[in-house]
């Protein structure tokens, strides 16, 4: 178990004292290596809950345990700064986590103050900024100076610079084309296939995460009301639209040519293509002949 809630609540101490708490009685086991995808309306606890992963909050009640790290109220954090190079938290504005002179020196930040010399730190700043499609040139640049989807690519680039274990990202495709979103998500996964790290990212779009995490957490006034797969979730519309998100487009389409046809619709989540064989399919068997290859995949 790389991450685990027991009976977690948490009150912000500025607070009203008659609000309700940020999170309520949250239970919730990760095992990894493992994508998982929270959703849930604004207000719901998302931040919330990633900000105790590394315990930059603490419970008021119950406990968290991450790695072989246990974060308590009152109780002293062992090792705090191994705990935040293990469990990296990319934060959802990423003003917050961008203070140095220079793109550079934010992402070395992290590699220096974990003990690397200035060479390695410079090097790994480069190799991550890379992998991640932000281009090198900008690292002499004023963080201030970058695009808002720049800036994103830089928060998560410092976070990965020191290479932790688990990474939780709030919201990372915010302000992202669609394509350095589709992009960027797919690193994270090849971060859980190939390296066998936890990634847990905060989204509000649906179709970006269902084929990508392999479990999906939804939140509600400071709850977990699901946790479960993607085929699971799919079934749970109304809970979909409460998170403030919506069935993605290829689900949309098939369920309701599904419905038109009389046919049963495939479970789970298909691709674009996916979905545009099963209606060239249905079309087919009921003797509509497509042109040869057109919608077709091996
Ligand atoms: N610093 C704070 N002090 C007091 N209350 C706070 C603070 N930060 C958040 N809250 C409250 O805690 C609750 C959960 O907030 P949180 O930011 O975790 O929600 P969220 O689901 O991440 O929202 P969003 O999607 O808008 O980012 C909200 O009611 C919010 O008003």
């Amino acid at each position: 178990m790389v991450i685990r809630f027991e009976r977690v609540t948490y009150r912000y101490a500025g607070a009203p004292r008659n609000a309700a708490p940020a999170l309520r009685d949250v239970a919730l086991s990760i095992d990894g290596p493992r994508f998982v995808a929270v959703l849930g309306s604004p207000g719901s606890g998302k931040s919330t809950l990633l900000q105790h992963f590394n315990g930059i909050e603490r419970p008021t009640e119950g406990v968290v345990r991450v790695l072989d790290y246990s974060i308590a109220h009152g109780e002293k954090l062992k090792s705090a700064n191994e705990l935040r190079r293990r469990v990296g938290l990319v934060f959802q504005y990423p003003e917050r986590q961008l203070f140095e002179s220079t793109v550079e020196e934010d992402i070395c930040f992290g590699p220096r103050n974990f003990g690397m010399s200035q060479g390695e730190a410079k090097a790994a700043a480069r190799a991550v900024c890379e992998w991640i499609g932000l281009d090198p040139a900008l690292l002499p640049f004023s963080p201030f100076a970058l695009s808002g989807g720049e800036q994103r690519l830089a928060a998560v680039a410092a976070v990965l610079a020191v290479d932790p274990d688990i990474v939780a990202l709030d919201e990372p495709t915010a302000s992202l084309d669609p394509a350095s979103r589709e992009e960027l998500l797919r690193r994270l996964r090849s971060l859980v296939d190939e390296r066998g790290k936890t990634i847990v990212v905060v989204s509000h779009r649906l179709e970006e995460v269902i084929r990508v995490a392999d479990d999906f957490v939804v939140m509600e006034g400071g709850a977990i009301v699901f946790h479960g797969g993607a085929a699971e979730l799919l079934e749970r519309e109304e809970l979909i639209e409460r998170a403030g998100a919506s069935l993605p487009a290829a689900v949309r389409l098939m369920r309701r040519f599904a419905a038109a046809f009389d046919v049963e619709p495939p479970a789970g989540a298909p691709s674009a293509e996916e979905a545009a064989e099963f209606v060239r399919r249905t079309l087919e068997a009921r003797g509509f002949r497509s042109k040869e290859g057109v919608g077709a995949h091996a």
